[in-house]
Order: structure tokens, then sequence, then C-alpha cells
């Protein structure tokens, strides 16, 4: 039994907080509102993301930084990528020993293009770290509550770490790999979130399956064409946390990201979509980066180039559609290796 905290009481950050504690770790859920904590101690719900739950009474929450710091020297930060920063710089303030930390964020930092673990090595005296593990792959914080089949890959360059996330969250319905490919496993995860979106769109506009598999397979050549520029192994795009991902969530009414491309193809304005999801959709922000990214590396992104046009240019995606339609003639194969 290990002591274990988790930053961040949305969605994910519950649900694999049910998964720690249901392995009989002794779990702590770390929110930064007083009134949620109170209702995961007194009631055991978390009504706000995952209405249809009831909490393990094992699991306690805090809301006090201290208190959850010192209470475990094993970190998941659950925090959407914008949060990253603020949540790490209170952590910072009471670290004392050195800890694992284990992200489970789907973005990039759009301007600095850093990944969640380059945010996480920035933020963190180097000291007091002992790993940063990323766990990421095709998993639907409301299908793992139900304890449906689910798996997922924990990737860290010392694979100790990641056989040790293995250990901590595998179960008879949380399947856990290993990989050490940090950079593919994190491109992936958050690259994905830009095509979901454009699935989105696509089923918003009406269009069917032949557009939903064209968006898939040529979302993961685009993906995969920038994550191995950027030192990521080929293979891993094919994996669970690459082409895993990209399927579920863009086949997903699960999913944030092709929910919010959805509305958008149905004609709702972005800051109206924004509103109406209340959760976070970190494939908008994402998809600036990955703008940013496929210039930085000289690689061509033309969904990302065609989302990019809708979400911050006022492309109307119909438009963005057929133009991608009509690009010049291309050979499929890219040589990745
Ligand atoms: N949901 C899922 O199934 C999965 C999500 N992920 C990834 O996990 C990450 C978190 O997503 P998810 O849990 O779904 O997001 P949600 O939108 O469900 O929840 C986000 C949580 O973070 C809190 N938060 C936001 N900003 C801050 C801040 N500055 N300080 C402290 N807490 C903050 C929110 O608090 P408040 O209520 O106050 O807004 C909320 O509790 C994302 O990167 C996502 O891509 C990965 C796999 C699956
Ligand atoms: O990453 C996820 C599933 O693996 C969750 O995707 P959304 O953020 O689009 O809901």
């Amino acid at each position: 039994m290990e002591h274990v905290t988790v930053f961040g009481a949305g969605s994910w950050g519950t649900a694999l907080a049910i998964v720690l504690a249901e392995n009989g770790h002794n779990t702590l859920l770390w929110t930064h509102r007083q009134d949620q904590a109170n209702e995961i101690n007194d009631q055991h719900t978390n009504k706000k993301y995952l209405p249809e739950t009831n909490l393990p009474e094992l699991l306690t929450a805090t809301s006090d930084m201290k208190q959850a710091v010192n209470h475990a020297s094993i970190y998941v930060m659950a925090v959407p990528t914008k949060a990253i920063r603020e949540v790490c710089g209170n952590v910072v303030n009471h670290l004392s020993e050195k800890a694992l930390f284990i992200h489970v964020s789907k973005g990039i930092e759009p301007d600095s293009l850093l990944r969640i673990s380059e945010i996480l090595e920035q933020s963190l005296p180097s000291d007091l770290v002992q790993d940063i593990v990323v766990l990421s792959g095709p998993s639907h914080a409301e299908e793992v509550v139900l304890h449906h089949p689910t798996t997922i890959t924990a990737a860290c360059k010392n694979i100790k770490s990641a056989e040790k996330t293995q250990d901590l969250f595998m179960n008879g319905y949380f399947r856990v790999y290993t990989n050490t490919d940090v950079i593919g496993v994190e491109i992936g995860g958050a690259l994905k979130n830009v095509i979901a979106l454009a699935a989105g769109i696509s089923d918003g506009l009406g269009y069917g399956d032949n557009a939903k598999a064209a968006l898939i397979t040529r979302g993961l050549a685009e993906i995969s064409r920038v994550g191995v520029k950027m030192g990521g192994n080929p293979f891993t795009f094919s994996g669970l946390s690459g082409m895993g991902d990209l399927i579920v969530t863009c086949t997903s009414v699960h999913s944030r990201n092709w929910r919010a491309g959805n509305m958008l193809g149905k004609g709702m304005k972005l800051h109206e979509v924004l509103e109406k999801m209340g959760m976070v959709v970190e494939g908008v922000r994402t998809t600036k980066a990955a703008y940013q990214l496929s210039t930085k590396y000289e690689v061509p992104m033309p969904l990302t180039a065609a989302l990019y046009d809708v979400l911050f240019n006022e492309k109307v995606p119909k438009d963005a559609v057929d133009e991608l339609m009509i690009r010049m003639k291309k050979r499929e194969i890219d040589n990745l290796i």
C-alpha cells in the first residue's frame, strides 16, 4: 500500500483517485475548492464532474495544499495544461522530500511549445524530483468509473518508475503498459485532441464515416510526422497513446474535444461552445501550439492548419474541408524511419 496524492478533482483526477483507492492505496484528492472537498468527504460524490458515480468512502479530499503535499511522496498531476505551472508552483512551496510525479494532462503549452513533462522539469527543483512519468492512452473517465476494460501507457525514461506506475494503477479493469518514449507518448496524447475537434466538426457538418476515417488516418500521419521530428519513436504513434487515443477521442460521445467540435460544425461560435462545455477542451489551446510546432519543425500539418483557421481566423468549417480536399496531389506514405 502506497500513499498517493492526486492534484485536480475534475473528471480524470477523480476517476484515477478511485482506481488508486480501489487498488488499496491511501489516496488523497486535492482540489482548489473547499466546497468540492466537503462534498467528496461528506457525500462521497463529485456531482459536477462524475454525476453518476459513488466514490469509495476511503477516498478523502482536501483543499489544503500543505496537507496534500505532506500526505505522500507520489503525486498524480491531473489539472488541465494551463493550470500545471500554477499548481506545481504551489506544490513546491511545501515540498521537502523527493517525490515521484505522474502526470496525466494532454496538452502542449503555446508559445513555449513545452510538453507537460518539460513544464514540470522547469517548475520543480530537480533534487526533489525522483522521476516524471506520463500516463496516457484511450481512457475516458466516464468508462473507467464503470470498470469498463481500459488500457493505458506509463512512460518514463527510467523504466523502473514506469513499472512502479504500472504497479500502482494496474487492476482487472485498468491495464497499464510501459514505454520509455516520453516524447512520443506526450505528443500523441496532446495532438489527438486537435484531430478530435476536427472529427467533431466533420460530424457536425453531417459528413459520414469516410470523412471520419480520413481524419483519423491522415491525422495520425501528421501527428507522427511532427512527433518523429521532435524525437518520438515512430512506433509509439501506432500504440495506445497514439492511434488508440486518437480513435477513442474521435469516435466517442464522452470526448469533450469531439463534442466541442460537433457544436462548431453545427454553427456555434467558439466562445459559446466553451461556455457550454464547462470542462476543459484541451484541443483549442493545443491547436495553437500544434500550428506553431508545424512552423518550428517545418512539418506540413494541413489538418491542424485548417482547424487553426476555423478556431482563430473565422474560417467557415465547410470551406476549410473543401480546401483540404482540393490541395495538390500527394503520395500517401511518409518515410518516417
Ligand atoms: N476526462 C478524461 O476522461 C481524461 C482527461 N485527461 C486529461 O486530464 C487533464 C484534466 O482533465 P479533466 O479532469 O478531464 O478536466 P476537467 O475539466 O474535468 O477538470 C479540471 C479540474 O482541474 C481544476 N482546475 C482548473 N484550473 C485549476 C487551477 N488553476 N488550480 C487548481 N485546479 C484547477 C478544475 O477546477 P474547477 O472545477 O474549479 O474548474 C477541475 O477540478 C486534461 O489535460 C485532460 O486532457 C486525460 C485522460 C482522460
Ligand atoms: O483524453 C481523453 C480520453 O483518452 C479525454 O478526451 P477529451 O478531453 O476529449 O474528453
